[in-house]
């Protein structure tokens, strides 16, 4: 029996195989990051129906895609469905990703396990000539909440923290540049986010062992206080710890290691919203998603607002205003699509105190008048 379904361009039967409509958007961003980056070579390494791959086919245009599966049912749906859209000079194929990934090359290859794409990274790596693009769904272990499976899966140490979405997402960034540049590849990411139950991460790669030494100066670790949330990041491959906070004393405890670099590039993300704008993939939640991401300033993780002002006895207005009052003194500040109160900045700790413990500006002397930028 036949269950049919449509998502973009394409009409799929998904009898038999995975598929999962909440992941619509994330493949709608992975239609308009193809589109956007003008990829021609594209292997959908975990195929399922096939939804993935053929949107792809389809949607942005790619010359040639492969889609493969190592299930047979999962095979013989990819092949029902390519027919179905028209799209048969789409490769399909039916081997174990990682045997495949270890025996051709792909401009881009696309990993969407079940789970965690830690099994997939070594081969994946190899294959990817110049764009890896990986969803990771095990976000307990990538953020802190299964903390001995995060270890076995990405060598790195996840604390649960209020900016566990980030840490997550960089400590699968860290993974993926290690992987790489093992095999003498850099990295650059250019597209992260963390969204309803999973991270996806875009990554442009560079060859050679120069860009891959360079790629892992972006890596360090992430040292944050039990006590009073303060965090600060440390570059390098050796893992520091003064085992104590700078502000209050407390106990801090290191996450690591993990990409401290830049995780967005706005200029490609500018570009796969123009994409998206008039395309099948466009949907308002995945324009504003790319906004968020490419609005972010360039900094490691984030203060979640309520829980500043929780620690501050302070009267909460909105991380909106707030990160307004840091830019209004100087500092750089954003909010962050990790989080609906998230606020990024570059303001240590004791200015977010003075800020939001200040009483409530007199009418028309809002902003103060000392500036403590930087
Ligand atoms: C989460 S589903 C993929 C969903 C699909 N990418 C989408 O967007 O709809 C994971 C798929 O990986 C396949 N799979 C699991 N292990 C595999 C392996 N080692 N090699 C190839 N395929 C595998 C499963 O059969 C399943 O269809």
């Amino acid at each position: 029996m036949a269950e049919m379904v449509v998502e973009g361009a394409v009409t799929l039967n998904v009898e038999g195989a995975f598929y999962n409509p909440r992941m619509r958007l994330n493949r709608d961003l992975g239609v308009a990051m193809v589109r956007a980056l003008g990829i021609s070579d594209y292997l959908d390494a975990l195929a399922a129906s096939g939804a993935r791959g053929l949107r792809v086919a389809k949607e942005a245009g790619a010359a040639a895609v492969a889609l493969n599966d190592v299930s047979p049912r999962a095979v013989a749906l990819i092949r029902e469905n390519a027919r179905l859209n028209g799209l048969v000079g789409c490769e399909v194929l039916s081997s174990n990703a990682n045997v495949l990934l270890h025996q051709r090359r792909f401009e881009a290859v696309d990993l969407d396990p079940f789970g965690s794409p830690a099994p997939f990274l070594a081969a994946a790596a190899r294959s990817a000539l110049d764009y890896l693009f990986i969803t990771a769904t095990d976000t307990a272990p990538l953020c802190g909440a299964h903390l001995k499976s995060g270890i076995r899966k990405y060598m790195a140490v996840p604390v649960k923290a209020e900016h566990h979405r980030e840490m997550g997402a960089r400590i699968l960034l860290g993974a993926a540049a290690r992987e790489l540049a093992r095999v003498d590849k850099g990295v650059r990411p250019l597209l992260t986010h963390a969204t309803d139950h999973y991270v996806r991460v875009y990554l442009g790669i560079a060859k050679g062992a120069k860009s891959a030494d360079r790629a892992l100066e972006s890596m360090g670790y992430l040292e944050q206080c039990r006590s009073c949330g303060l965090w600060r990041t440390v570059s390098g491959v050796g893992c520091p710890s003064s085992g104590k906070c700078s502000f209050c004393g407390g106990r801090a405890e290191v996450a690591g290691p993990l990409w401290l670099g830049p995780i967005q590039d706005p200029g490609v993300i500018g570009r796969a919203l123009a994409a998206m704008e008039g395309s099948a993939a466009r949907s308002d939640r995945g324009v504003r998603l790319l906004q968020a991401c490419a609005d972010e300033i360039d900094l490691p993780m984030y203060y979640d607002h309520h829980r500043l002002c929780r620690r501050f006895k302070a009267t909460p207005g909105t991380a909106s205003d707030l990160v307004e009052e840091l830019r209004s003194l100087g500092w750089s500040a954003s909010r962050t699509h990790f989080s609906g109160v998230g606020v990024k900045t570059d303001a240590p700790i004791e200015v977010l105190r003075e800020v939001l413990t200040a009483p409530p500006p007199r009418s028309g002397a809002r902003g103060g008048s000392s500036s403590h930028g930087p």
